[in-house]
């Protein structure tokens, strides 16, 4: 059946259905003669009456011959033993009992509905595996999208992430100017990704350059794309773009990209997620039709951007992204500030005593907490919320995190803050001319309960066998931190010692660097297309060479690990101190970082180990 004989069918259909619903009511109204009860006594007497039908409210029926050109009559029902009076007029009777016109109407209409349901979902499914968007235009998603003409959001209801506000105000400016840029040649993102975990605001960031460029915001969710039959996504994305053209200058929010953007043909039934990828295709292929001086840009939110399809971030389509991360105390203030104008507070409550017991919450976390004391507070009738309030607020809604996995307690935080310190003093130790940038100890993705940033400041091409060995070294200075100060190891490592495993074993295997082993090339360099387990080369050189290798590996970790040891132990009370300031402040910038980085002190002995002679001496 092709599209327009459905279309006939539809309207056969509906004229059908219209003929039956003008016959039932046009037939009962128009034709009918209202009569009084004593007229109808009098007609029934008279044997004018042809038959009738008798419900609880009314009498109504036909006339043998129309009076008066009215040939159906109605009347009130009156009389309960009417029945006795029509037997002796020789006229047909019966009694039915329904609810009136009313239910007479929902009697035709509901089967109706049912069957016309039915047919609509069959017939729609039908359609969209054409990919046509549908017979009756289901494709056409303004149901769905959410269009806001003017969001009321500024980037003054966004606090505590001062760098992704910055990234984007160039995006608002070119909004509000498209001419200016596209004359000037200059090259503005068509898709900005906003990368962050659950809460930290990135839906309110959105909504806030749209806010403040004044420009229309047209949202939807990734996930709303996918639970659809088969094209129906690729023709929202499609409708999605041409209403954004339409009401240009305009910005696409699409939220939970990761839903719609997840790497194509992978996991075990790629074959049943084709709309998925028909709505993937769809959307690059948007994104690469359009021009950014037509006034439209995409952002677009995740938290899980590792798991996007590559195509999706390659350049011309979402090549920016802006990370909005969990803020840090002094975040944290800010956002309590804008939260709390909405509420009343009295003198009692402390912001910065807040924000310095709600490590770890998010944006929203944080504007939930700032309800949840209202809610306390109005719950024991007072006018103003108290700290008291905030207290026991903090208390539940740590206590439903903990639960959900998504905080630490303070124990492990002791612990995550060693750990990371350990990195940093060892990093700095030992690769002076890479700056350590940031320590923190707010978590960050899955499973990081803490991380540490170290930038390399200018590419290297040549690495020595130093440099790698003090790279393991600071690796595994997390872990010898954990057991310096706590005399115990903790599972923070496991990450550590996979990168640290896999330089020591390429120092092994491919790049000559192990006495034991000596010069002989065992791995070729990685193949990313290969199981590591299959291409275990080592075997080729006999059986013992597998053992000879992995000796030769945990040799290069230990000494690694010895060395880092050192460095810590010689500076014990700078670790402890620094650790104290981090659980305190959090995180830890480069100003901070330069400062500490004067106090370590290293003995000559770890100098001879760490450092070569074309390591200058200055560097230290
Ligand atoms: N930085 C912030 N400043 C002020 N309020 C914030 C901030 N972050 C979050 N909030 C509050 O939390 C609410 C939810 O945030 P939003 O939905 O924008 O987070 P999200 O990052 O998009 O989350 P998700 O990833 O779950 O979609 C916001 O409406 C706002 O009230
Ligand atoms: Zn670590």
């Amino acid at each position: 059946m092709n599209k327009k004989q459905q279309l006939n069918l539809v309207y056969l259909f509906v004229a059908l259905w219209g003929v039956v619903l003008f016959q039932t009511f046009w037939g009962h109204t128009a034709s009918q003669a209202q009569l009084s009860y004593s007229e109808f006594e009098r007609y029934l007497q008279q044997g004018w009456l042809k038959d009738l039908v008798v419900d609880q409210q009314t009498i109504r029926g036909s006339f043998k011959e129309p009076i008066e050109g009215k040939d159906h009559f109605v009347t009130p029902r009156v009389d309960i033993d009417l029945a006795e009076k029509l037997a002796p007029y020789n006229v047909d009777y019966k009694g039915v009992v329904s609810g009136g016109p009313l239910a007479t109407l929902i009697g035709w209409i509901a089967p109706a509905l049912v069957f016309f349901l039915v047919w609509f979902l069959m017939f729609r499914k039908f359609a969209d595996k054409q990919g046509m968007g549908g017979m009756m235009n289901i494709g056409k998603s303004k149901a769905k999208v959410l269009v806001e003409k003017d969001t009321g959001v500024t980037f003054d209801d966004v606090a505590g992430v001062d760098e992704a506000k910055e990234e984007l105000v160039e995006v608002v400016q070119f909004l509000k100017e498209p001419g200016r840029y596209s004359r000037l040649g200059a090259h503005i993102p068509k898709g900005v990704l906003l990368v962050g975990p659950p809460g930290t605001g990135k839906t309110l960031i959105a909504r806030a350059v749209a806010g403040e460029a004044g420009v229309a915001f047209f949202s939807i969710s990734g996930s709303e794309f996918i639970e659809m039959f088969v094209g129906v996504g690729a023709a929202r994305v499609r409708d999605l773009f041409e209403q954004a053209k339409q009401h240009a200058p305009a910005i696409i929010f699409i939220d939970e990209l990761d839903a719609l953007g997840r790497v194509r043909g992978v996991g075990p039934m790629s074959g049943g997620h084709d709309e998925r990828e028909q709505t993937l295709n769809q959307l690059l292929s948007e994104l690469d039709g359009f021009n950014p001086s037509e006034g439209v840009i995409i952002l677009a939110a995740t938290n899980r951007p590792e798991i996007l399809d590559p195509a999706l971030l390659r350049a011309g389509r979402f090549d920016r992204q802006v990370l909005v991360d969990r803020p840090d105390k002094v975040g944290r203030e800010q956002i309590l500030r804008v939260h709390m104008k909405k509420i009343q507070a009295d003198e009692t409550v402390s912001i910065e005593a807040v924000a310095s017991l709600t490590t770890g919450f998010s944006g929203a976390d944080l504007a939930n907490l700032v309800n949840e004391a209202a809610l306390l507070a109005t719950r024991r009738g007072a006018d103003s919320v108290s700290m008291e309030d905030f207290v026991n607020a903090i208390e539940r809604i740590i206590a439903g995190l903990e639960k959900k996995n998504k905080l630490i307690n303070p124990q492990e935080k002791a612990v995550v803050a060693h750990h990371e310190m350990g990195h940093a003093l060892v990093g700095m130790a030992l690769s002076p001319e890479q700056p350590i940038q940031k320590v923190s100890i707010i978590p960050r993705g899955v499973g990081a309960l803490g991380y540490t940033i170290q930038r390399p400041s200018e590419d290297r091409y040549l690495m020595s066998k130093k440099d790698l060995q003090n790279r393991i070294a600071v690796l595994l200075a997390g872990r010898a931190a954990e057991q310096l100060i706590f005399r115990e190891v903790t599972t923070g490592a496991a990450d550590d010692l996979v990168k640290a495993t896999d330089i020591a074993r390429a120092m092994v295997t491919q790049y000559g660097m192990s006495d034991e082993i000596g010069m002989l090339s065992i791995d070729t360099p990685k193949s990313p297309f290969l199981d590591p387990s299959i291409t275990d080369s080592s075997l080729r050189f006999g059986p013992d060479m597998a053992q000879r290798v992995s000796a030769a590996v945990s040799q290069l970790l230990n000494d690694a690990f010895a060395l880092a040891t050192d460095i810590l132990t010689l500076n014990q009370s700078l670790l402890e101190e620094t650790a104290q300031r981090l659980l305190a402040e959090e995180t830890l910038d480069d100003q901070h970082l330069s400062g500490i980085k004067q106090k370590i002190s290293l003995s000559t002995a770890i100098q001879q180990v760490a450092f070569s002679t074309f390591t200058s001496a200055e560097n230290h």
